[in-house]
């Protein structure tokens, strides 16, 4: 990959390696827009094919969070970080202070939290070398583990999803399909069992298959039987780029709304699905549950203001099938440019974050 022909295309601000010896860290940061304010966004640990992999992940998981927090309405920016490494082996203390010292020397520019791989645990010692840094336990007055809230905001989301494709935002007697049953989709499917929901799930992971079917009575299938099942609604909720040209053609779905990140392998398989009739909740509107609530700690963490916020993803699907409605475009458009014409308007009153400009960021220094 030419880095530069790449950031100059998706018009990246920075991408930092980090390596430490010792410890065996080895992190990407990824910023990429900085024009509503610092960038936020989580750190992935995963065992990257290659070096090459890992920072395309990090420069497109960072740009879906510019995404993701302007569409959201948050005064952040983009960022991400990706781990390379095996998170059930490689994980050390060390790894996650030299990893903290390197977030510090960035001076506010970027604040991570949990994503795929890391941990509340993994935050708190982040905690100890930088404050950049959110999702720390509830005991430093933080807001813990983000899944529960992305769960509740992706609920919400499908909700108003509902309603555009069947007239009602009742979930009671759908049939949903739900690919992975990992931190978020196990709250997912506490929310859709308690509302009188029908659950297909699937995983790679036994037992989270097994837990989701004692608890809310799922049907399981195979990992790759998930596509093709009869079902209202699929939620994608394990990784990307899985509405692609092989999986397009099995969906029975009425309706796609999952927490997953960068759902579609390609921006055409955002079209075909909409020629289709398929109603998508792009993926960075109805997950931003987790982001709206650590961003929350900025201020002082409120679970109250944070829920409150998260209850609105439901207006802000509508929004985006408004927008789409509005201009005849695809949703995933739609989302984009709910974003894009955000982050355009304050580009015109504000340029780059400055750390001491007057930001949330000087308000939680007196902490
Ligand atoms: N945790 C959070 O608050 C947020 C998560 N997301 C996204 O939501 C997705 C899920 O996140 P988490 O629940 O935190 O991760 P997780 O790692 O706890 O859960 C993912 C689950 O998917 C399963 N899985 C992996 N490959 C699979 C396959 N091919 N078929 C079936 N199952 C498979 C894994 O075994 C795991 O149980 C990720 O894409 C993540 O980036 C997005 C926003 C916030
Ligand atoms: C705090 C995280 C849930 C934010 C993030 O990285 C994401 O939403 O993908």
């Amino acid at each position: 990959m030419e880095l530069f022909k790449y950031m100059e295309k998706y018009d990246y601000e920075q991408l930092l390696f980090c390596q430490d010896k010792e410890s065996g860290l080895k992190a990407i940061i990824a910023i990429h827009d900085t024009t509503l304010g610092p960038a936020l966004g989580g750190t992935r640990m995963w065992m990257y094919n290659s070096e090459e992999e890992a920072i395309e992940d990090a420069l497109r998981l960072a740009r879906g969070m510019t995404y993701k927090n302007a569409a959201a309405g948050l005064n952040l920016g983009g960022g991400k970080t990706v781990i390379i490494g095996d998170p059930r082996k490689d994980k050390n203390e060390a790894m996650f202070r030299a990893f903290g010292r390197f977030i510090q020397g960035l001076n506010g520019r970027y604040i991570t939290a949990e994503d795929v791989g890391t941990t509340v645990a993994d935050m708190d010692i982040i905690y100890q070398e930088t404050d950049y840094v959110t999702g720390i336990s509830p005991e430093f007055g933080s807001s813990g583990n983000p899944s529960p809230a992305t769960a509740y905001g992706v609920y919400r989301g499908m909700k108003a999803a509902a309603k555009e494709a069947f007239g009602s935002d009742s979930l009671e007697g759908k049939v949903i399909a739900v690919q992975g049953v990992g931190n978020v989709a196990y709250h997912l499917c506490r929310h859709l069992h308690e509302e009188g929901a029908q659950l297909i799930v699937t995983d790679i992971n036994k037992e989270a298959v097994q837990r989701a079917v004692e608890e809310f009575g799922a049907k399981a299938v195979d990992p790759n039987d998930i596509y093709g099942v009869d079902c209202d609604i699929f939620a994608p909720c394990a990784l990307g780029g899985i509405i692609n040209d092989q999986t397009i053609p099995q969906l029975k779905a009425k309706v796609i709304a999952g927490s997953a990140n960068n759902q579609l392998k390609e921006p055409k398989h955002g079209d075909i699905i909409h020629e289709m009739g398929i109603v998508y909740a792009p993926d960075y509107v109805i997950n931003a549950g987790g982001v709206i609530n650590v961003a929350d700690e900025l201020y002082g963490y409120n679970r109250e203001r944070a829920m409150k916020k998260i209850e609105q993803i439901y207006d802000n699907i509508e929004k985006v099938f408004a927008i789409a409605k509005r201009d005849s475009i695809p949703t995933y458009k739609a989302a984009d440019r709910l974003a894009e014409e955000r982050i355009e308007t304050m580009r015109k009153s504000r340029s780059q974050f400055l750390q001491n400009g007057h930001h949330i960021l000087s308000r939680r220094r007196g902490r």
